[in-house]
């Protein structure tokens, strides 16, 4: 084998406020986040939803220190993994691409052809496979082999998702084993896994199997964790109009507070790193909607950062597929269908679903309207003088 590489997918996040904006630009604009029915809708949409979001995303970066803690904490598991590896006799260089901020993807590939890495493992950190996270990397890394002739040469093979990985399942145990003890009543302590959510539609029409790896790993993890503890799975971060999986987290925590729970541990499940989600969503807002259901002992587990345990268990991932018959982008990237961005629905009157969706749409010609306006200098609004 010869020069011996290890690429980590992330998502990426804004280092400072200024690069809000343009980072939800970068995340907008990804098919993969929006399926959108026509690709020339994509670019406009991106613009105006980063637009309208950027403001209140830009406050939560700024309760949480004024940027995301992502690219330092996946520097420091890069470099505790390349440091495992060759304490391990495995001399190899870990990488980081983000999917939507610095270090770019396509930086990451440029050094790894710089260093003339002839043998490559890409591995996401993302337990679990979304259309919306690996495989949209995958996607993006297929597009950048496609137009390089010249990365032919290196030999690589891809991780899908790792969650059943025996290391990985002992860290998330023993976190939450950690967290349990240093409560009152550890085995009365109702267990709440929060999940990032995706839309229904990736599932039940795209074909993602995200949903299935997640309840198979909050499973896995319960039989690892081997405690009687009464445990819920819900999902987190909604963005839009659509139906996301469910029990979304806000209403799972009403329920459970309506049931008398009053001892409540949160594990976030599909994040190995903290980030806005840990930090803002379930540390602040979750927290106050826990206290106002009536759960007055509210408290999270850690996400895994650079656990020395969890940092062994990549390093085995990391080996075991170099063993392995290598695994192909075109063997990884699932689906296809392009979904709606909006259910189908029968019309009802009143402030319902269809009904917001309409409003959508009639706000999306408005705004392309506006924007063909503001180009030609003919319109309606030039018209009365407004322009
Ligand atoms: C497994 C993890 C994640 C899934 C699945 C996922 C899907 C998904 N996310 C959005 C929209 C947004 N995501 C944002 C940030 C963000 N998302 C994840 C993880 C998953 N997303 C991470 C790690 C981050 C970065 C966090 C950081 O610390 O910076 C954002 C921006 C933040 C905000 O404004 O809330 C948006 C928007 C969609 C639409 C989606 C599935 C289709
Ligand atoms: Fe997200
Ligand atoms: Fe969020």
């Amino acid at each position: 084998m010869g020069r011996v590489g290890v690429l980590l997918l992330n998502l990426g996040g804004p280092d400072e406020l200024r690069d809000v904006r343009p980072f939800l630009y970068n995340l907008f604009s990804d098919p993969e986040i929006i399926r959108l029915p026509f690709s020339w809708l994509q670019s406009p949409l991106a613009w105006l939803i980063s637009t309208l979001r950027a403001k209140k995303s830009q406050e939560n970066y700024r309760q949480i220190g004024g940027g995301s803690p992502l690219r330092r904490i996946t520097e420091a598991q890069a470099q505790a993994l390349q440091e495992h590896l060759q304490q391990n006799g495995k001399d190899a260089r870990v990488y980081i691409g983000m999917r939507y901020w610095h270090p770019f993807t396509e930086e990451a590939i440029a050094r790894i052809k710089r260093d003339g890495i002839t043998d490559l493992v890409i591995l996401p950190l993302y337990p679990q496979f979304s259309i919306s996270t690996s495989g949209s990397s995958f996607r993006l890394l297929e597009k950048i082999w496609q137009e390089d002739p010249a990365l032919n040469r290196i030999n690589y093979t891809v991780i899908p998702s790792w969650y059943q990985q025996p290391g990985y399942l002992q860290a998330m145990a023993q976190l939450i084993a950690q967290e349990l003890d240093q409560l009152p009543n550890p085995d009365s302590v109702h267990i709440f896994f929060s999940a990032h959510g995706v839309p229904v539609s990736y599932v039940t029409e795209a074909g993602d199997p995200y949903q299935k790896e997640i309840e198979d790993c909050t499973a896995l993890i319960m039989q690892t964790l081997n405690r009687p503890n009464p445990h819920t799975l819900a999902y987190q971060s909604r963005v839009g109009p659509v139906e996301w999986l469910k029990p979304y987290t806000e209403d799972a925590l009403q329920e459970l507070g309506a049931q008398g729970i009053e001892n409540l541990l949160v594990v976030p499940i599909s994040f190995v790193s903290e980030h806005i989600e840990t930090l803002q969503e379930v540390d602040m807002e979750y927290r106050h909607l826990a206290e106002e259901a009536g759960i007055g002992s509210f408290h999270r587990v850690p996400a895994l950062n650079t656990h020395p345990m969890f940092i062994e268990s990549l390093a085995t991932l990391v080996v075991d597929s170099l063993d392995a018959p290598s695994r192909q982008f075109s063997e990884v990237i699932r689906p296809t269908k392009k979904v709606k961005m909006y259910p189908q629905e029968r019309w009802e009157w009143g402030m319902t679903t269809a009904a917001e969706v309409w409003n959508g749409r009639l706000a999306m010609i408005g705004f392309l309207a506006l924007v063909l306006e503001l180009i030609s200098g003919q319109g309606p609004l030039h018209f009365v003088g407004l322009l």
